[in-house]
């Protein structure tokens, strides 16, 4: 399949890309009428195997763990932004690398999020919990690089669950945006990669009511672009 529409066309991905779609959605990628820049960084600690999440206190995303990020606001670059989320919502300062590019998009929304991702090893402050969310550490169990591209697994849920354990909780991946476990192994072997995720409301059976879920989706792995 080749990169989805809203996503920069000049970028060569590696295979295999992870794509895949609901049993019950037909349709092609939906028309997104409007996007809007956002940021999310998320930093984690090799030495002691942690990585710092954000309960999302109010607002969108609100129940959800995250990084940390928000709205690129105009003149400030992307970078910038990252920066400036991070410290508010965190309370800390790192040193960031760029790694990925997602776009998300919900039907009958009037604006997609295009958000930018930022990982970080080194970081200076202690984590404070701010007004928007609550940091704490979770356990991080990074795959070695060649191991991993060894035993890559397909399912990108189970080689989620495996990059994880020891004292601190598990990564909260129940408590996520559902696509996190389609990109995050990605991230933590510290790979660059670019997707797109379509959302729709479904009938939760457990509870009756209309959730959003993933109904379309699209993760490749940037080996570089023309411009790079
Ligand atoms: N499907 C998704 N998966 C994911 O992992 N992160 C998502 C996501 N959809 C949105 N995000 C991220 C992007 C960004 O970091 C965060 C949304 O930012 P905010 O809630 O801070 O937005 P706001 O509109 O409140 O912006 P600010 O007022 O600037 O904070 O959620």
């Amino acid at each position: 399949m080749s990169i989805p529409p809203g996503l920069p066309p000049n970028t060569m991905t590696a295979l295999p890309s992870i794509s895949g779609r609901h049993p019950d959605y037909k349709d092609d990628w939906m028309d997104i009428p409007r996007t809007k820049l956002y940021t999310n960084v998320f930093v984690w600690d090799e030495i002691e195997r942690k990585i710092l999440l954000g309960y999302k206190k109010r607002g969108f995303g609100m129940g959800l763990y995250n990084g940390f990020g928000g709205k690129v606001e105009s003149g400030e670059t992307v970078s910038e932004a990252a920066l400036r989320e991070l410290k508010e919502e965190s309370g800390i300062s790192a040193n960031i690398v760029h790694c990925g590019t997602l776009l998300f998009f919900a039907k009958g929304e009037s604006c997609a999020h295009l958000v930018e991702v930022f990982r970080a090893t080194s970081f200076a402050g202690d984590p404070t919990e701010s007004e928007e969310m609550r940091p704490d550490w979770y356990a991080l169990s990074l795959p070695d690089s060649d191991e991993n591209s060894r035993t890559r697994k397909q399912d990108p849920f189970e080689e989620a669950a495996a990059i994880m354990s020891n004292d601190l909780p598990s990564i909260p991946f129940d408590h996520m945006w559902p696509d996190v476990p389609l990109w995050f192994p990605l991230m933590l072997s510290e790979k660059r990669f670019i997707g797109r995720v379509d959302f729709a409301k479904f009938k939760d059976d457990a509870t009756g009511t209309l959730k959003d879920a993933m109904v379309k989706w699209w993760i490749g792995t940037i080996t570089a672009t023309s411009d790079s």
